[in-house]
């Protein structure tokens, strides 16, 4: 595909996410209809639908329309580049700007212009006060990819070896030890040995960074409440070097996690009832996902009033519950990838007032600025 057909294809795309289809439900049933697209043009459509659904209102406004056509011209207007080598109206490529739509367009303000719902634009405002705009601007970009290596099978050299001879550069990161930043390859990832072998899990570095502040110690009996794919419970598993059981409200999501723990050598066991006391209680509950928008740009325009406050009672419902869990002398890790003060500090401040035996010894936040997601973690105890 030549890369205007490329930029028309995304277009299509974008309509149907416009018409309410979930991004990836849209570029799959594209990818079906499009046999003749091979693997480079679906990865270069894809980066165009995520580049714009990280800045829908700002591509709207610029392209004077909410159609995909309209966000297309806004973006390239967004990135410096000429509408007229995409929009030439030849072979597959979008029919040529009419004169109207050239002069369509303005420069976007206020929350339109850091792409967020107004709503929200003023929690943000609220709560990150002089960090609001940096937050709401990283947010409207690609996040790195970062690597876990696997303290259980290789070293960060090691596995950087391994990485190169498939192709793939990587860096160390300052926020986590076990973390690589990869500058080069990326794509190549999930068929190299390094991966398949169990040497490196994908997992943003903040995401790291949350398991490094958890209290562990030789032999102690640990629990991830909230363990979805297992992202942290292998990550736990690996910095405790023994077991770690695993729930979720919905198994299914843990479906991956023994094939996981395999090849990483870790020592994970699924549990519908799990039985305290554990001496760690890991809870990454559900949240707005805020600090991760980069990644999943869509939360953000998802996202409404009435859904956050159902996450409050969620989170709230869920740290009451597994305080039965956790042994007299342990500990409770509420975390959440979010940078919503409701969804952190204020969850944190209202269970310390529904639990007055409870206190918190430490709360950490982990900023977009850091290069990876933005996280919260807070460790509790029993007074
Ligand atoms: C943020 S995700 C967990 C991500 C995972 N820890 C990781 O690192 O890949 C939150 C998980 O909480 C689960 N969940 C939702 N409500 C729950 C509840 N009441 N009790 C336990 N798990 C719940 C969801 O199914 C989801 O898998």
């Amino acid at each position: 595909m030549t890369p205007a057909a490329r930029w028309a294809a995304a277009a299509s795309v974008l309509d149907q996410i416009e018409a309410g289809e979930p991004a990836e439900k849209a570029l799959t049933t594209w990818a079906r209809k499009s046999r003749f697209a091979g693997s480079k043009d679906r990865a270069a459509i894809r980066d165009h639908v995520y580049d714009i659904l990280r800045c829908w209102r700002s591509t709207a406004a610029l392209g004077g329309g909410e159609t995909g056509r309209a966000r297309v011209l806004g973006r390239l207007r967004q990135t410096g580049d000429d509408p007229e080598t995409v929009f030439t109206g030849e072979g597959y490529a979008l029919a040529a700007c009419t004169d109207t739509e050239r002069q369509a367009g303005q420069n976007p303000v206020g929350a339109e212009a850091v792409d967020l719902p107004d709503w929200l634009y003023a929690i943000f405002l609220n709560d990150l006060s002089g960090d609001a705009d940096v937050m709401a601007e990283a947010l409207r970009h690609r996040a790195s990819v970062f690597l876990r290596v696997n303290l259980l099978k290789a070293d960060l050299a090691r596995a950087q070896d391994a990485l190169r001879n498939d192709g793939i550069e990587s860096t160390p990161h300052p926020l986590c030890a076990t973390a690589l930043e990869v500058t080069d390859g990326a794509r190549r990832i999930a068929q190299s040995t390094a991966y398949r072998t169990g040497l490196v899990e994908l997992q943003d570095v903040s995401s790291q960074a949350v398991i490094e502040t958890l209290p562990v110690f030789k032999g102690m009996r640990c629990l991830d409440y909230c363990a979805g794919g297992g992202g942290k419970t292998l990550a736990l598993a690996a910095r405790i070097d023994g077991p770690v059981d695993a729930h979720d409200a919905d198994p299914r999501r843990m479906t991956d996690l023994p094939e996981r723990a395999e090849r990483a050598d870790a020592r994970v066991m699924r549990t519908d009832k799990p039985k305290g006391p554990y001496d760690l209680v890991l809870c990454d509950v559900p949240c707005s996902g805020s600090g991760s928008w980069r990644r999943a740009p869509e939360g953000k325009w998802r996202l409404t009033p009435d859904s956050l406050a159902g996450l409050h009672q969620t989170q709230a419902h869920i740290l009451d519950k597994v305080t039965g869990l956790v042994a007299p002398n342990g500990s409770l890790a509420y975390v959440t990838c979010s940078v919503l003060k409701s969804e952190n500090e204020d969850q944190i401040e209202s269970f310390l007032t529904r639990h007055p035996d409870w206190t918190c010894g430490q709360q950490t936040r982990f900023g977009l600025q850091s290069g990876g997601d933005g996280f919260f973690s807070a460790i509790l105890t029993r007074s």
